[in-house]
């Protein structure tokens, strides 16, 4: 009888489960929820009380839920018994972390705290931490932190000592009720399987742990004295590898998904991170883009490098084994959403009604009848902030070139192309550190836009193979869990066996290539005028808006 395991996808807005079969990696069932709550940017919920900006909060029994609603629903809708379910894995957006209790009680669910901001789970794309960021950043290249090279020379503000920094400085009381600074992608782990273990990945990348040791007490004292214990009181704990068995599924976790108690329950991992499996991405050399609300760009490679304003470069932090390499774009979908959604007028809406459209692909379709370069524009994919190369998230966007004649599907056209623009500057930086980028395979929702697809190729030059599967991250998380039920005997074998991926789908055009370069060397001029300090004017604005905002 054939045997299955449970991927989870934890994303942004939904969590998804699917069931797929071990050997030839099919997805048979799968089934999403929507987080309760969202993302919370403007209020909480609890309270009422406004949010300030750049703030993005969740409700982690939103998380529970997806385990006690998807996960059965994924399993009905396959067919598959449950006694046939061998093992669950499980992924998450990151660094997405919260203060809980030792007993893993996050502090949200304490009433005392209900009412605190602060006690709720850091969404990845909380931004309000930048300040400290950038504290964590002077003192560490001050003192010559032997750690900041592994993170391209600056740590982010969606991370964990960010986080945690801005969680002790404008909170004191919920740091110390905080026993333990925990990543979501560990808690839902701890959740199922009953163990706290830290999974290497997140560790790495998020929690500046390199060479078996996070940032020393000297280095937490001189940002703060109060923060000196921060890693020996809050993140100390296990470290599992990717892969490896956390525990065996409990008796509540049993009885929330329908599932054998006692089966694996993986190590965590990360949303883009656990995607190399089903790439086949899992030996040297081949970079996979994890495109959709951003994009996360993920190699493994045999050699360790310097890759300025990479988001960092960990031993096993996606493989076992490699030096796992991580760049990314904090806005990709999310730029094109808020264009889609603010910025498209009653007329695309109607006529993406009438003909039964989404109005992503009408207005694809009416940017793709344009030649490179006929809508005058270039944009600044910065409206999340830019993640790498320049790890700055108070920078924003801009589109430069609007006319009176501007019209809605070329400012949508523009987006598309500065977003490949981006990540053409990450590839082109990684090889001027020495870590050679051969073509892309790209995983995520957005690949399904063909348009954005072929863009990506133009833009890049290179040759674009996609994901066989449309949910490379929930099936990559079913792949962990069949290396930790034991059905292989590691992540690459796992990944050889069930992953899969389309070679070749999208090639660059010589003549649109040609006529890109001429347009990402205006991007590149316009990219380091606002980005590496000519033009400071994006840092004034957001000094400004806090101002109002705090009056
Ligand atoms: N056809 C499309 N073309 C371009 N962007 C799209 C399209 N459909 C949805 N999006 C954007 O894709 C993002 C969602 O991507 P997805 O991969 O599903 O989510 P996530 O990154 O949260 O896992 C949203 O930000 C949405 O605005
Ligand atoms: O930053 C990471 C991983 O390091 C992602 O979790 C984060 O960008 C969120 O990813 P999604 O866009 O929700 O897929």
């Amino acid at each position: 009888m054939d045997s299955y395991v449970i991927g989870v996808d934890y994303g942004t807005l939904s969590g998804r489960a699917v069931v797929v079969r071990v050997g030839d990696g099919a997805t048979v069932g799968e089934a999403v929820h929507d987080y309760r709550h969202g993302v919370i940017e403007r209020r909480l919920p609890s309270s009422g009380a406004a949010l300030p900006p750049d703030w993005a909060l969740q409700v982690p029994a939103d998380y529970v839920d997806v385990l006690k609603i998807a996960v059965p629903a994924a399993l009905a809708a396959s067919g598959v018994p449950a006694s046939s379910v061998i093992g669950i894995g499980t992924d998450f957006t990151a660094s997405t972390p919260m203060p809980v209790k030792a007993d893993g009680t996050p502090l949200c669910e304490l009433p005392e705290f209900a009412d605190r901001p602060h006690a709720y789970v850091k969404l990845w794309k909380h931004h309000s931490a930048q300040p400290h960021a950038e504290r964590i950043n002077a003192v560490a290249a001050e003192r010559g932190e032997p750690w900041l090279a592994r993170y391209g020379g600056r740590i982010s503000s969606e991370w964990e000592f960010a986080k945690g920094l801005q969680l002790l400085e404008e909170d004191p009381e919920i740091y110390a009720a905080t026993d333990i600074w925990i990543e979501a992608a560990d808690w839902i782990v701890w959740k199922l399987g009953g163990t706290y273990v830290r999974n290497a990945c997140t560790a790495g990348y998020k929690a500046i742990r390199q060479d078996g040791a996070y940032p020393d007490k000297d280095y937490l004292a001189a940002l703060n004295p109060e923060f000196a214990g921060f890693v020996e009181e809050k993140l100390a704990g296990p470290i599992g590898a990717l892969g490896d068995r956390a525990g065996g599924l409990t008796a509540e976790a049993a009885a929330w998904t329908g599932l054998p108690a006692g089966i694996a329950v993986c190590v965590g991992n990360v949303d883009a991170h656990v995607a190399a499996a089903t790439a086949q991405a899992t030996r040297p050399g081949r970079m996979v883009a994890i495109m959709g609300t951003s994009t996360c760009h993920i190699m493994n490679s045999d050699v360790l490098a310097e890759v300025p304003g990479m988001c960092g470069v960990v031993d096993g932090g996606i493989v076992a084994g490699l030096w796992g390499y991580e760049a990314g774009q904090s806005g990709v979908g999310d730029i094109f959403g808020w264009f889609v959604e603010h910025g498209a007028p009653a007329s695309a809406h109607e006529e993406a009604a009438a003909r039964g459209l989404d109005l992503h692909d009408l207005l694809s379709e009416r940017a793709a009848a344009q030649p490179v370069g006929a809508h005058g524009l270039i944009a600044l994919d910065w409206h999340s902030g830019n993640r790498s190369v320049l790890v700055d998230h108070e920078l924003s966007g801009v589109i430069v070139g609007l006319t009176l004649a501007t019209r809605p599907e070329d400012i949508y056209r523009a987006l598309l192309e500065s977003t490949a623009f981006g990540t053409r500057t990450i590839i082109e930086t990684f090889e001027a550190a020495g870590v050679p980028v051969g073509d892309l395979i790209i995983a995520g929702g957005l690949a399904k836009n063909a348009f954005l697809m072929q863009i990506y190729a133009d833009v890049t030059g290179r040759t674009l193979d996609v994901l066989a599967s449309a949910q490379g991250s929930a099936v990559g998380s079913a792949i962990h869990a069949a290396v930790a039920a034991g059905a292989y005997p590691d992540v690459h074998a796992g990944a050889d066996a069930m992953g899969g991926v389309q070679r070749a789908v999208y090639r660059p055009d010589p003549d649109r290539k040609a006529a890109y370069d001429e347009l990402y060397a205006e991007y590149v001029t316009l990219h380091d005028y606002f980005g590496r300090g000519t033009n400071d004017v994006m840092h004034r604005l957001k000094r400004i808006q806090r101002k109002v905002h705090a009056s």
